[in-house]
C-alpha cells in the first residue's frame, strides 16, 4: 500500500489529563479510511485536543493513535487548526506554498493559484495576511490545507469565520476535492456535519465519550435540498442536547 493511500486512524485507549482534570480515559473509536468523520460537542469538552493528539501536536502518556496499516502517521497529515497561522511576512501566494518551502521543494505555483481560485481569492495572491479579513484569512488556511494534498487531513473548524454562502461553497469544494481521503472535521455547526458527515460522533462528558449519530445515505456533499439533512439535522441537535446535559 503506497503511502498516499489513506488509512483508517485507531484510536486505542487514549487518555488525557490537564491540570486534574481527565479530559479522555481509555477514549477508543476508528475514523474510517477515505471517509469523512465529523466531531461535534460543546465548547471545552476535548475535541481540538483529540485533533491534536492524532496529528502528533499533543503527547498523551497512555493509549496510542495508529493508522491500520501500520506505517506512520507523520508526514501523513495536512492540520488545519482553529488560528489560522498565517506568516505575516510572506504574501498570501508564499504562505499557501510554505509546506513545499520547508521541505526543499519547488512551489506548484498552478496548483496553488487554481486553489485560490476555486476558494474565491485568486486576486489577493500578491497581498499580506495583515490585508485580509478574518474570514478570508481562514480560507487561505484553507487553501494551503488544501495545496498539501496529504491522505489524512484533519480540520479544526474550517468555515467558521465564513457567512453562509461561502461557507456553503467551501464546503462544497472542500467535500469533493478531499474525496477518498480519510478526513476528520470538528465542526459546531449540526447542518454542516450531516451535509459532508460519512461518520459523525457527539463527544461529550468527563471524562469525554465518543456517541454515533444518525448520518445522511448518499455521497457527500449532499445537496442543500436533500430533505434527509433536515431529518438528520433533527436528530442530531437532540442528541447533542441529550448528551451534552446528560
Ligand atoms: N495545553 C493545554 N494545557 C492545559 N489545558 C489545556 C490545554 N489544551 C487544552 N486545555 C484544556 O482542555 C480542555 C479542552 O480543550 P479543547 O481545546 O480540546 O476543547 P474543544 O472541545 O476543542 O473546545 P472548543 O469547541 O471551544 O474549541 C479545555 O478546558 C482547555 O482549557
Amino acid at each position: 500500500m503506497s503511502d498516499y493511500n489513506p488509512p483508517s486512524i485507531l484510536i486505542e485507549n487514549v487518555s488525557l489529563t490537564f491540570n486534574n482534570c481527565q479530559l479522555f480515559k481509555n477514549l477508543n473509536t476508528v475514523f474510517p479510511a477515505g471517509k469523512f468523520s465529523i466531531i461535534l460537542g460543546a465548547s471545552g469538552v476535548g475535541k481540538s485536543s483529540l485533533l491534536k493528539i492524532i496529528a502528533g501536536l499533543q503527547h498523551c502518556k497512555l493509549g496510542s493513535v495508529k493508522a491500520d496499516d501500520n506505517k506512520s502517521l507523520s508526514k501523513r497529515i495536512s492540520y488545519m487548526g482553529q488560528q489560522d497561522l498565517l506568516m505575516p511576512w510572506a504574501r498570501i501566494l508564499h504562505n499557501v506554498t510554505l509546506g513545499s518551502k520547508l521541505r526543499g521543494e519547488k512551489p506548484n505555483r498552478h496548483k496553488a493559484l487554481d486553489i485560490l481560485k476555486q476558494v474565491g481569492l485568486s486576486h489577493v495572491a500578491n497581498a499580506y495576511p495583515s490585508e485580509l479579513s478574518g474570514g478570508m484569512r481562514q480560507r487561505i488556511a484553507l487553501a494551503r490545507t488544501l495545496y498539501e494534498n496529504r491522505p489524512i487531513v484533519l480540520m479544526d473548524e474550517p468555515f467558521s469565520a465564513l457567512d453562509s454562502v461561502t461557507r456553503t461553497n467551501m464546503q462544497t469544494y472542500t467535500a469533493k476535492l478531499l474525496k477518498g481521503k480519510t478526513v476528520i472535521l470538528i465542526t459546531h455547526d449540526p447542518f454542516e456535519a450531516c451535509r459532508l458527515g460519512e461518520q459523525i460522533q457527539i463527544m461529550a462528558g468527563t471524562p469525554a465519550k465518543l456517541y454515533d449519530s444518525l448520518v445522511v445515505p448518499g455521497s457527500i456533499p449532499h445537496p442543500l435540498e436533500n430533505l434527509d439533512l433536515q431529518k438528520a439535522q433533527a436528530h442530531l441537535l437532540s442528541l447533542l442536547i441529550e448528551k451534552t446535559q446528560s
